[in-house]
């Protein structure tokens, strides 16, 4: 009862909990706009993917690490128009703090690299796969969230690092089935540009913002590209010779064009030759037009792509020097890729190389009646600790129980039955051969 001046008090839960299902208006059971649940089949195949980034990275020799997917707005907070800062997944929390969804992963890279500091000794070869945020207006239907696979070398500044981090996607797709008749891998440099805006007494400032643009090649027109250089302060003559040096098709066109001695030509051909004996140059090549989307890269970029075209870049990364001094610290060379979940699958499919990732169960243990409830209880507990993975089945005919069987794969079948477990024992089938034993019960464990 409430007094009069008390507020009428809301509906308190127990009044919703008993109300009738009927008069609740049912949730909405989809994920939120944007987002996948992941039910068996799809956790099967997700596990399967990350599997394969894990084993990958293993051979890389690098460690895992992991970062909230929640982080300070500050970090992603960049000038250089950006999709990916222009659709970040932002929000003030209760502490008025603004935060994010973060969009990519290694600004938390470096962000743990700087708290670290003098605590760990260069180089650092870091590996996490972690969702990533985007908030986009649904009108173009995409997804908000995505899974990465992201590979980071920091504190090599020689093209090693770049060279290791290409032999890991190679070993990934080879590892998938992925021939370098499907994928190549472009790659290019951003000191082309650097040096292009240099020559046209550009001001530094630009570069980063011009290579954001740039990175719209292909998916808007040269015009648009054109118009957006020049309404970010680039000069026409500068655009002019922008324009002219994306399109050079070979390294040697750009060593014509900038001269031998150009720090960008001599990456270049060093990542080059260090692809030969790597054995994987034919995955790579040379394409002034790839510059990547990112503001902080400042070296060498590179991006794999499907040869028939038909889908968005399957990865992307490259060096990024200078990003831990935009956070207000002393640089430290660094590169490094992210590798999404969904372009890869799309492309497996597209190839016939998904593979069959079906649910396997060692046994299934059935208690023929309700008093061995207990004994069956026993068995699987024995199983388990061997660690075999046991199913208990109850309240299911054997008809039912036959086809879960096949269903999941399941190797054996152990029926508990009464007149057996007196006798200390329990009927073992091999679901392969059809063969079934009487096993004494502590043997069943051992038996394989
Ligand atoms: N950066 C980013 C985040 C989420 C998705 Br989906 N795509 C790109």
């Amino acid at each position: 009862t409430t007094t009069s001046n008390e507020a009428q008090l809301p509906v308190c839960d127990d009044d919703e909990a008993t109300m009738a299902a009927s008069e609740r208006s049912p949730i909405d059971v989809n994920p939120p706009r944007g987002t996948r649940d992941f039910p068996p089949e799809d956790m099967r195949l997700r596990n399967w993917l990350f599997d394969n980034f894990r084993e990958i990275s293993r051979v890389l020799s690098f460690e895992e690490v992991d970062f909230p997917v929640l982080e300070s707005e500050a970090l992603f907070i960049r000038k250089a128009g950006e999709e990916i800062t222009q659709q970040l997944y932002n929000f003030e929390d209760k502490g008025g703090r603004r935060v994010v969804l973060r969009p990519e992963i290694t600004p938390s890279l470096a962000r743990l690299v700087i708290k670290q500091g003098k605590s760990v000794s260069l180089p650092l070869k870091w590996f996490t796969i972690g969702q990533c945020w985007r908030y986009e207006r649904m009108t173009r239907g995409r997804r908000r969230e995505h899974y990465q696979w992201n590979m980071d070398i920091i504190g090599i500044s020689k093209i090693r690092a770049e060279a290791e981090l290409i032999h890991a996607i190679v070993l990934l797709f080879e590892r998938l089935g992925i021939k370098s008749s499907d994928v190549g891998i472009k790659v290019s440099s951003r000191k082309v540009l650097e040096r292009v805006l240099q020559l046209h007494s550009m001001p530094e400032k630009l570069f980063a913002e011009v290579c954001v643009i740039v990175d719209k090649l292909g998916k808007v027109t040269r015009e648009e590209i054109e118009k957006d250089l020049i309404s970010a302060g680039v000069s026409t003559q500068a655009v002019q010779g922008i324009v002219e040096v994306l399109s050079l098709k070979s390294l040697s066109k750009i060593e014509e064009f900038l001269g031998s001695e150009e720090e960008a030509v001599a990456d270049l051909k060093k990542l080059f030759s260090l692809a030969e004996h790597y054995g994987y140059s034919q995955w790579i090549n040379f394409d002034a037009s790839v510059v990547r989307g990112l503001a902080y890269y400042n070296g060498i970029v590179f991006e794999a792509f499907d040869r028939e075209g038909k889908l968005r870049a399957i990865c992307g990364g490259g060096r990024y020097d200078r990003l831990l001094s935009t956070f207000g610290y002393d640089d430290i060379p660094a590169c490094g890729f992210g590798f999404g979940d969904a372009v890869i699958l799309e492309l497996l499919k597209e190839k016939d190389l998904l593979p069959d990732v079906l649910r396997h169960v060692d046994d299934i243990v059935l208690p023929l009646d309700e008093e061995l409830a207990g004994p069956a209880s026993k068995i699987a507990s024995s199983l388990r600790k061997e660690g075999r993975s046991v199913d208990i089945i109850e309240d299911k005919r054997l008809k039912w129980v036959f086809k879960h069987a096949e269903k999941i794969n399941a190797k054996r079948l152990i029926l508990v039955g009464n007149t057996e477990w007196q006798r200390g024992m329990v009927i073992v089938k091999n679901l392969a051969s059809r063969e079934e034993l009487q096993v004494k019960i502590d043997e069943v464990a051992s038996l394989s």
